[in-house]
């Protein structure tokens, strides 16, 4: 099947105005883990996307080294030492959708966060599974559980979790693997690939500008947000892919390099002219 652009037509039809009659529960509980001793700032930029793109409640786990740091920056988010695994497993469960790997690490603890994730997720949840957690799910082949998952690979994460070498990635084998797999594929690249079944859409911005540490822990952080959000979980996904490149060429325009905690902040801005009726 042709690969089919993403295009605004899918954005204005996902990103609805808000109902007057609604309130935080109905955008979605969103539970991020991630951010190690080493990669704090990782998960600190998925939270903020999360809540930049609309997550109605959003709770973080991470290493208590990082606690301070996001409650500075994020007062929006409720925070948990991930090595809490009951705690971790309870939150896990009662979440719309849920974002691992940001920053998680691979070390034992790391596996042991991940492993008790898996455990406790079900068929309605959607889990965002980025970084590390692609990385650990890879290297212990772990079996994956029945929900709605979304793998946000790059490149070299890709060739780790499929087994195809960057050179061997082509359309026909990303989605011969991505069927194999399961889900919903985010794999990022200069034109991100977005692969379902037998559909491959491809984001037709982005800019070398983005090439920044935190530009994915950012992207993830959107998808969460999004698909807590909006039913449509393939659409969800698209919006989000759009919407974080297109804010990045904006910004281009006039800058040289775009930070993704600037992203973040642009978000409601550009999910606001979507939701507006078109004149
Ligand atoms: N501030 C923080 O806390 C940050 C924390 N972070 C966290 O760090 C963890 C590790 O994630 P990671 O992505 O940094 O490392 P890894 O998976 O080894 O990938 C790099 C290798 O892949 C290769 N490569 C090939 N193609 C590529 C492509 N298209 N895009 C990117 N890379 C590509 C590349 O090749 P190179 O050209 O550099 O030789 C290199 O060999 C993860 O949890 C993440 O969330 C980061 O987000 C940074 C900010
Ligand atoms: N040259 C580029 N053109 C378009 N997008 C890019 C470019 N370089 C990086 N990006 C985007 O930036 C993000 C990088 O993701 P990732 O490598 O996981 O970052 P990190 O793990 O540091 O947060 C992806 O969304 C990717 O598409
Ligand atoms: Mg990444």
């Amino acid at each position: 099947m042709a690969i089919q652009p993403i295009t605004e037509a899918i954005l204005r039809q996902t990103i609805r105005k808000r109902p007057a009659d609604s309130h935080k529960g109905t955008y979605g509980r969103v539970v991020l883990i991630g951010g190690n001793a080493r990669y704090g700032g990782a998960i600190i930029m998925a939270t903020t996307a999360a809540i930049y793109a609309g997550a109605g409640l959003t709770t973080t786990l991470t290493d208590p080294l990082n606690i301070t740091a996001l409650h500075a920056r994020m007062p929006e988010a409720m925070v948990v030492d991930f090595h809490d695994l009951k705690l971790l497993r309870e939150l896990t469960e009662a979440a719309n959708s849920i974002v691992i790997g940001p920053g998680l690490g691979t070390d034992d603890d790391s596996l042991s966060v991940l492993q008790t994730v898996l455990a406790g997720v079900s068929v309605d949840q959607s889990v965002t599974i980025d970084g590390s957690a692609i990385d650990l799910i890879a290297s212990h082949d772990l079996s994956l559980p029945q929900a709605k998952l979304i793998f946000t690979p790059h490149e070299m994460e890709w060739q780790r979790l499929s087994g195809l070498s960057i050179s061997q990635q082509t359309p026909a084998n990303n989605t011969r693997l991505a069927q194999q797999l399961g889900g919903i594929i985010v794999l990022k690249k200069h034109h991100t690939q977005v692969l379902f079944e037998e559909q491959t859409f491809e984001n037709p911005g982005g800019t070398p500008a983005m090439a920044t540490g935190g530009m994915g822990d950012t992207l993830a952080g959107m998808v969460g947000g999004f698909t807590a959000q909006f039913a449509n979980q393939l659409n969800a996904v698209l919006s989000a892919v759009f919407i974080h490149s297109q804010i990045a060429d904006d910004l281009a325009h006039n800058a040289y390099v775009v930070l993704p905690t600037q992203i973040s902040e642009e978000i409601p801005w550009y999910m606001k002219q979507y939701s507006l009726p078109q004149s």
